[in-house]
């Protein structure tokens, strides 16, 4: 099972490699674990075709891919505009919205998105759901300022409903601190849900820093199947 699934991230990955990226871009690297397979496709490509691309992280594990693969790495000083950014999801739904921040990181992921023309997911096709919370039970990942985190689980739990929870460190005492030091709460709801005016009610909580939620972003999401099929969906507007 486990091997099915990575051979779908790595289908993803390769498909929206070799369809997207150019010689020269300024490339935005997502996290989690199947953009660590495009890393790997746009260092193979990059041997053979020498691509000169500049590389912009979304997290320290990003920055460490780059690294790795000995890519070069930029920032949003030196290039506030990207020409593509390739990024994984927890969960897409019809009109490519996204869950993110399963694996801790959204915020540098979010910015780097939206300063880039083109954002392309990957994913294996668990990931592609009709309507959010069908498979990723987990909730929406919200990244908070720690002094505030008390207040925002209950302001989200009385304007939402459902359930914002801590998120718990596994190998550690308390909760999980974020690349760029804070908490992260994730909101755990019931049902459909209007996402544009969800994604309102938490950016006006004070103290909640940004959202897991990627609403009109994404212009191209590639699922992988475990037979190296990869399913090709476009956003419609
Ligand atoms: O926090 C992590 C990021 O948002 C990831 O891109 C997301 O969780 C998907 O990760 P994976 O590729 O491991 O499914």
């Amino acid at each position: 099972m486990a091997d099915a699934v990575e051979a779908g991230k790595v289908a993803a990955a390769r498909r929206a490699v070799d369809e997207n990226i150019k010689k020269g871009q300024v490339v935005g690297i997502g996290s989690g674990s199947t953009i660590v397979f495009a890393v790997q496709r746009i260092a193979e490509r990059n041997k053979k075709e020498e691509l000169n691309l500049v590389c912009i992280p979304t997290s320290f594990q990003a920055r460490q891919l780059i690294h790795e693969y000995g890519l070069t790495l930029g920032n949003l000083e030196t290039s506030p505009e990207i020409d593509i950014a390739i990024d994984g999801a927890d969960e897409v739904d019809d009109d490519i919205n996204l869950i993110k921040g399963g694996g801790g990181c959204l915020m540098q992921e979010k910015i780097i998105a939206s300063c880039s023309k083109k954002f392309f997911v990957i994913a294996d096709t668990r990931k592609n759901s009709r309507v959010l919370g069908t498979t990723w039970r987990k909730g929406v990942p919200i990244e908070v300022l720690p002094m505030a985190y008390k207040p925002v689980q209950l302001k989200i739990n009385q304007l939402l409903g459902g359930n914002a929870v801590l998120r718990m460190a596994s190998k550690k005492a308390g909760p999980v601190i974020t690349d760029n030091g804070n908490f992260l709460i994730d909101w755990e709801f019931e049902g459909a849900q209007d996402w544009m005016a969800v994604e309102r009610v938490l950016q006006n909580v004070p103290g909640v820093i940004e959202t897991g939620l990627f609403l009109n972003m994404t212009h191209v999401a590639y699922f992988g199947s475990p037979d190296g099929q990869v399913l090709v969906r476009t956003r419609k507007n």
